[in-house]
């Protein structure tokens, strides 16, 4: 991907220039390429209680995900007369989790890659290397574990403010089958989520019988092994419908 940090030094002077840093008069932008070709920027933004204060990557890192998400590429950063300043440790480690090893950074003198201005990182490696659950697999509440494995899960899109996202539930029935004994029907409701392929992981976690209900209110099966007749079809985890 072509980088042009001509452009990157540009748009992270423009932030600069709307920094709020009246304490430290300090300004900072930063400007970075986003892997489908997005330009997201930042500008510091201070505070009264000091400690609280944003750096600039910190924004970049907001409007990166604000904007549609994606890994960050290439990082500029500026002080005040426009010259490359380079990112202090607590946001060399939110670029890392954004960007990773191979994200540049502008030094002046030439791009420096992340893997060299944060060595032997920590990051979602680390949870993951002393867990036996990845660090971002969803995790079912004790108090239903007994349910782990049982039930159907029913994803559905939601309006959150006028807003499509994605939420569902996990049901004691299973599909063709009234639900055993007294109780609710619903085990847990999920919380809402802007990507369908976290709601199905929810569901994943809980049973293998994972239904998705698309927006013309069909029934699509996300769940292990053979679709039910309530669900002939399958649902795609690569966002599409099969
Ligand atoms: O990488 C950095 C380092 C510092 N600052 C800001 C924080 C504070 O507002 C000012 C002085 O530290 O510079 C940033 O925005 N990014």
């Amino acid at each position: 991907m072509d980088i042009d940090w001509t452009a990157l030094r540009v748009a992270a002077t423009e932030a600069m220039r709307r920094a709020y840093a009246p304490y430290s008069r300090f300004p900072v932008g930063a400007a970075a390429l986003v892997d489908d070709g997005r330009v997201v920027t930042g500008c510091n933004v201070e505070n009264a209680s000091y400690g609280t204060t944003l750096c600039a990557e910190c924004g970049v890192v907001s409007q990166l995900h604000a904007s549609g998400g994606g890994r960050l590429v290439a990082l500029a950063c500026v002080d005040g007369s426009g010259a490359p300043l380079m990112p202090c440790g607590r946001c060399r480690q939110l670029l890392w989790e954004h960007g990773g090893p191979d994200c540049l950074v502008d030094a002046g003198e030439g791009p420096r890659a992340m893997a060299e201005l944060l060595p032997d990182a920590f990051d979602v490696a680390d949870l993951d290397a002393a867990s036996e659950r990845p660090a971002h697999a969803p995790v079912v509440p004790a108090r239903f574990a007994s349910w782990r494995g049982r039930g159907t899960v029913i994803v559905h899109p939601d309006l959150v403010n006028g807003v499509e996202m994605w939420t569902g539930y996990w049901e004691r029935a299973e599909p063709g089958a009234p639900p055993p004994g007294d109780g609710p029907r619903i085990i847990e409701e999920a919380p809402t989520w802007g990507d369908v392929t976290e709601a199905v992981a929810w569901g994943r976690a809980r049973t293998e019988r994972v239904v998705v209900i698309d927006d013309e209110g069909a029934a699509r099966w996300a769940g292990g092994g053979d679709p039910p007749p309530e669900a002939p079809r399958r649902w795609a985890a690569s966002g599409g419908w099969s």
